[in-house]
């Protein structure tokens, strides 16, 4: 069915799934249509604390005015796990260098040797690298994990439910060894005859996504129909998308949907922080079977011959790792380089 075009993305608050049985109800029943229709939404009443959000965009700010041989001390082609600093311009979507620096930061965790029957995707497993010069950065990222960790399952939670779920069916993937990604991302500003890639066209590859950004700063945009709708920072709220693989697990009825990020003007920028909530990399994607009435209304999922979309975590996951940073791949996965 054809849905009227939308200028602003829907808001939902997550306080409602508390608030007696007709409100949550009503909370699952606008998130289902939400991500049915948009795959986009903002969230307050999520229950994180603005003093900690606010610290967190402090410390993102001090680690990106750090001198950059602070930052390239820790930059990630020292990493076979895809962690630590990449300069500006140094990762790529559809083939196209992004205009953004950034940390990426995953679960801390030891690197699994390499060795026969370990699957490829073990190599994302593995210590973080964090700036001796910003010891801050590690204890306020792991307090904001914590919290988006524990909002990303109730999320979790809620989409089973109100897709007709047990409301645990995601736990056994999520709740002992996610792989939780988080980047924290600086946009410079470029001038207008630039190229406008801040980052390029994309879906995100996992599950869930979190984003937090700053206020006052645009340039998110989501593809709705033939066109894209601004997406500006909202107060307190977190801007939630969906990936392909909750796409995947429920038959293209919930949908990821397409989003870039243009440069800020010139003489700016930009922080953001998304918070990207995946299963443990060995969890397959459950296949959901919906009640009829949902079923009816799913579109299955378009296969794109080059992005194949695998049921396993794990393999999708170092697919997508492998293609936006090259020069790590090369650094460090040649094997499989030569393989693909
Ligand atoms: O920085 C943003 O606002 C969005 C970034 C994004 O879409 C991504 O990193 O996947
Ligand atoms: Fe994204």
């Amino acid at each position: 069915m054809t849905q009227p075009a939308r200028s602003t993305l829907p808001v939902l608050d997550l306080s409602r799934l508390d608030a007696g049985p007709q409100e949550r109800q009503a909370f699952l029943d606008d998130l289902r249509t939400a991500t049915h229709e948009v795959g986009f939404f903002y969230l307050v009443g999520h229950g994180v604390p603005a003093e900690l959000t606010a610290e967190l965009l402090s410390v993102a700010r001090r680690f990106f005015a750090l001198p950059e041989q602070d930052k390239l001390a820790i930059e990630n082609v020292n990493s076979p796990h895809f962690r630590g600093y990449t300069r500006v311009g140094g990762e790529r979507t559809q083939g196209a260098a992004d205009w953004r620096e950034q940390i990426d930061i995953g679960p801390e965790r030891p690197a699994v040797p390499r060795g026969d029957g370990v699957p490829d995707w073990e190599r994302l497993e593995g210590p973080n690298q964090w700036p001796d010069a910003l010891p801050d950065l590690r204890e306020v990222v792991g307090r904001w994990d914590a919290q988006l960790t524990a909002v990303g399952l109730r999320l979790l939670r809620a989409w089973a439910v109100s897709l007709g779920q047990p409301e645990n069916v995601f736990d056994a993937a999520f709740a002992e060894r996610p792989s939780t990604l988080i980047k924290i991302v600086r946009y410079p500003g470029r001038a207008d005859e630039e190229s406008t890639q801040g980052v390029g066209a994309h879906k995100d590859s996992g599950v869930l996504t979190l984003l937090l950004v700053e206020p006052g700063k645009q340039g998110l945009q989501v593809r709705h129909g033939d066109g894209w709708i601004d997406a500006p920072p909202m107060e307190g709220a977190f801007v939630v998308n969906i990936g392909e693989l909750l796409e995947v697990a429920t038959g293209g009825y919930l949908t990821a949907t397409v989003h870039r990020v243009v440069s800020p003007p010139a003489g700016t920028d930009r922080i953001s922080v998304p918070f990207f909530y995946n299963p443990a990399l060995s969890a397959r994607v459950p296949r959901m079977e919906l009640p009829p009435e949902l079923a009816a209304e799913a579109t299955g999922i378009t296969a794109d011959p080059d992005n194949p979309i695998f049921d396993t975590y794990g393999a999708n996951a170092l697919k997508s790792r492998l293609r936006a940073h090259p020069d790590v791949a090369q650094a460090h996965h040649a094997d499989l380089l030569a393989r693909a």
